[in-house]
């Protein structure tokens, strides 16, 4: 994680390396790839070696875990790299001067989301795209833990954003498809208690949430849009729902915010019949706050984002809370009554069907 007030230096890094020699526990291999794919990508930059042979398992593993972090720079690498190192040894001290709230409680979790500060805006990046950035149950638990760190940090807005050709393909179908038959509504239920503790996280959060949709969006990250406060689009995003092909129901307060948001029959047309949006539709729904041309986007709305993030602070929480907190009580209640109906769904035979033909490839929508 990058800072505003400070990056790892070459000297926290090497820091980090000789703490990670000390370590009484193995890790793991999951984290060992990890912090293997952070090294390379710290020193070397993105991965530009020959893809190993499939029966060269090891090699493979971490050439797939380099290649994962795609164009991240060498300096957020060494930052996560010393973050992860720094979490996996709670008793020792990193040389780092200052660290916010989020560095001292993360876990040594995936770098699928990335949360950087800088500039008085801390961002939260999905950062899956060989999976068009679909949220995994563990995302969903990383982003509740990104939200509630932001929310104390000393930056001024939070961004969600993704990283390569998509801003995220929504929740990973997989979450429900990788089950033992004998825990389908146990995971079920979970699901449904992520899922309310997630929106809740949005629903409460504090501080002016923007989005920079960079590609197209499906699903709850759609959904979502309706307890952000400003929604910037490239014009290569789409926005689609398709609750009912799927089997399942809407989520993220849509069933609440779009008809307030677009009018009912619009709303309907999107949540129940799974209408795709481009994003000049979506603003002119209101679901979108500007579009942007592909060749402009990251500039123009970054420049935007920094000023913004200039204005007194105070200020800009107390307009949100001004703005939002009338509706915050019913907002929890669609939530909960949102989920409530969701497991029940996820349990049905259409919802099965329509996993299964995800998994087996049958159906692309
Ligand atoms: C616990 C909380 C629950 C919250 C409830 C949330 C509900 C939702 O969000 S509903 C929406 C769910 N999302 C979808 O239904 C999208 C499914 N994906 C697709 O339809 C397509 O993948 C696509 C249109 C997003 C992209 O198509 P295409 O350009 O042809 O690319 P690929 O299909 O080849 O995708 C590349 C790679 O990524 C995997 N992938 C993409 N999206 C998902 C996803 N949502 N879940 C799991 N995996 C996903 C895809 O399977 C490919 O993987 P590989 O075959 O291994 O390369």
């Amino acid at each position: 994680m990058s800072r505003t007030a400070m990056r790892a230096s070459e000297k926290d890094f090497e820091n980090a390396r000789n703490q990670l020699k000390l370590l009484m526990k193995d890790p793991g291999n999951e984290v060992k790839l990890k912090l293997y794919a952070l090294y390379k990508q710290a020193t070397e930059g993105p991965c530009n070696t020959p893809k190993p042979s499939m029966l060269d398992f090891i090699n493979k593993a971490k050439w797939d875990a380099w290649n994962a972090l795609g164009s991240l720079p060498k300096e957020t690498a060494r930052q996560n790299y010393v973050d992860l190192v720094s979490s996996l040894s709670p008793s020792s001290e990193s040389s780092s001067q200052v660290k916010p709230a989020a560095a001292n409680e993360k876990q040594p979790g995936s770098e699928n989301i990335i949360v950087t500060s800088q500039d008085g805006i801390t961002k939260i990046m999905f950062n899956r795209p060989t999976k068009k950035n679909a949220i995994t149950t563990s995302m969903y638990k990383e982003i509740i833990h990104a939200l509630k760190a932001a929310s104390t940090d000393n930056s001024a807005i939070t961004v969600f954003t993704g990283n390569g050709d998509y801003y995220s393909s929504g929740n990973d179908l997989t979450n429900f498809t990788d089950v033992p038959p004998n825990s389908i509504e146990e995971t079920a239920k979970n699901a449904s208690i992520l899922l309310r503790e997630f929106v809740d996280a949005f629903i409460d959060f504090p501080k002016p949430l923007v989005a920079v949709i960079n590609g197209p969006a499906v699903g709850i990250v759609v959904t979502l849009l309706g307890l952000f406060d400003v929604v910037y689009a490239s014009d290569k995003a789409t926005f689609h729902t398709p609750f009912s092909e799927l089997g399942q129901s809407p989520e993220g307060c849509a069933s609440y915010t779009f008809p307030k948001i677009m009018g009912p029959a619009k709303a309907a047309e999107m949540l129940i019949f799974g209408k795709k949006l481009t994003a000049g539709e979506a603003c002119a729904r209101g679901l979108v706050t500007e579009v942007f041309p592909e060749s402009t986007f990251q500039k123009e709305v970054w420049t935007r984002l920094k000023a913004y993030a200039k204005l007194p602070t105070n200020s800009l929480r107390i307009s949100k809370e001004l703005i939002r907190s009338n509706e915050k009580e019913k907002l929890h209640a669609v939530n909960a009554e949102e989920c409530t109906v969701l497991q029940g769904r996820w349990l049905s035979e259409e919802c099965m069907n329509a996993l299964m033909n995800f998994v087996s490839r049958k159906s692309k929508l």
